[in-house]
């Protein structure tokens, strides 16, 4: 453990909250910009967009703990990287290391928490400059900050390549010289140098083979140990975070919507995301079968993310709205036929016949079934596009997952594990 582990040791490492960064995509893109129908004279307006890569995200990670972040590419996982590695300013929010506020620190402070955390890339290649030998390499972050005289940065250097694995005489030998597991060891012998307290790993495996994948996640492990290091491990592959992982945090298009204890959460996942990805884990017997769908569709644009529950275009647990009597069941099927509506998934020959594929007889409130008929009716007519908007409008928008947001509140959990989840379903009387 490094000797600056002395104060504040109470409060938890990294205490992340509201963060928020949005990306302003109009500078110099003619993409924000609309033309004239002439195509000819002057734009005639301005419409910036924001990206809203990270919205609102609080987490925290306790001193010496994995902390795994898992969600589909594009979810915002580097860019919170980013924001707390301090290469990206936030829109809004807070990031406590050590029980400092990174944003009220001064620049020569500053200067010193970008030592303590460090970063790990998922090419192993990119930050390796192949005309330094890996000595070299290695020494250049205790260099840059001051760091040792040159005898004592070669000494650490050189116990740094076998702490992560590598012999010590290939201090002296270039980066192409080496695999891309072994790459990846002189990255993390780099990052160590400088004695960082927290490491964020973003997919430090992904470019990497399976059997080497093992070995480096095994190696992080043992480092993490010797060092005392604390790790955000950040990876949309489920098995790795499995492995690797103390906690977990779930991020759905800039949001966090679960986070929990990783056996807790890979035993009994809460959030119907959550259900989702990791039904989509590949099984090694083709006998066994998920029970749930898995995820379809693409992650919707973060320029225009869906209002209330951001998941609930792709949600199969979708809360039926207030307004209509509908036993689970029957919403069950609605669900159902509104989803191969938007798929387009079924023949539309009769209303009856559509109407006995999806729906056990006739729907309980009159008011919805009125709107599946004439849902129907509209694929039956080949206007498929007229009964998406009506099952939108009348069912979809009506749900409360559409008109408020969830919050990401502590639920129980039968073991006593932390466990906070931001959906509807979860909230207190609603299950
Ligand atoms: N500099 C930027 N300007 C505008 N938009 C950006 C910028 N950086 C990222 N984005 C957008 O922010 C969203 C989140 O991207 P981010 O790379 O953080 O996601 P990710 O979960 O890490 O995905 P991946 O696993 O593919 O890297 C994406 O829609 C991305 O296009």
């Amino acid at each position: 453990m490094s000797s600056r582990r002395t104060d504040s040791d109470s409060e938890p490492l990294v205490r992340v909250s509201g963060l928020t960064k949005h990306f302003d995509n109009s500078s110099g893109l003619l993409g924000s910009y609309e033309f004239a129908p002439d195509g000819l004279s002057f734009p005639f307006t301005h419409s910036p967009e924001t990206v809203r890569a990270v919205d609102g995200v609080s987490f925290e990670i306790e001193r010496g703990e994995t902390l795994g972040l898992v969600g589909e590419s594009g979810c915002g996982k580097s860019t919170l990287a980013r924001v707390l590695l301090q290469l990206l300013s936030p829109t809004d929010g807070d990031i406590h290391f050590q029980g400092e506020n990174l944003a009220e620190l001064s620049s020569e402070a500053l200067r010193q928490r970008r030592e303590d955390i460090q970063m790990i890339f998922q090419d192993p290649q990119s930050s390796l400059d192949p005309r330094m030998k890996v000595g070299a390499i290695i020494e250049e972050p205790m260099e840059a900050h001051g760091l040792r005289d040159a005898a004592g940065r070669e000494q650490r250097a050189r116990e740094l390549l076998e702490s992560v694995g590598l012999e010590p005489q290939y201090y002296d030998r270039y980066p192409h010289e080496f695999s891309g597991g072994q790459r990846q060891r002189i990255n993390l012998a780099r990052a160590l140098s400088v004695d960082p307290e927290f490491v964020i790993l973003d997919e430090p495996t992904s470019a990497l083979d399976v059997s080497i994948q093992a070995q480096i996640l095994n190696t992080l492990q043992d480092l993490q140990a010797e060092f005392g290091l604390t790790y955000l491990f950040i990876s949309h592959d489920l098995s790795v975070i499995r492995h690797i992982s103390d906690r977990v945090a779930v991020m759905y298009l800039g949001e966090l919507v679960e986070v929990g204890d990783v056996d807790r959460l890979f035993e009994d996942p809460r959030h119907p995301y959550t259900q989702a990805l990791l039904s989509s884990i590949p099984v090694p017997d083709p006998r066994s079968r998920g029970t749930r769908s898995v995820l379809h569709g693409d992650v919707p644009s973060p320029i225009d993310p869906p209002s209330g529950c951001r998941f609930r275009t792709r949600c199969p647990d979708l809360i039926a709205p207030a307004e209509y009597d509908i036993p689970d069941g029957e919403w069950a099927d609605v669900r159902e036929l509104i989803r191969a509506v938007d798929r387009r998934s079924f023949d539309a020959d009769s209303v009856s016949e559509i109407q006995d594929r999806f729906l056990d007889g006739r729907l309980s409130d009159d008011r919805c079934q009125e709107i599946v008929v004439e849902a129907i009716e509209h694929t039956v007519a080949d206007e498929w596009e007229r009964a998406t908007e009506l099952l939108r409008t009348e069912f979809a928008e009506r749900s409360v997952c559409a008109e408020s947001v969830p919050t990401l509140d502590s639920v129980a959990d039968e073991r006593a594990s932390e466990r906070r989840v931001a959906c509807h379903l979860h909230e207190t009387g609603t299950n």
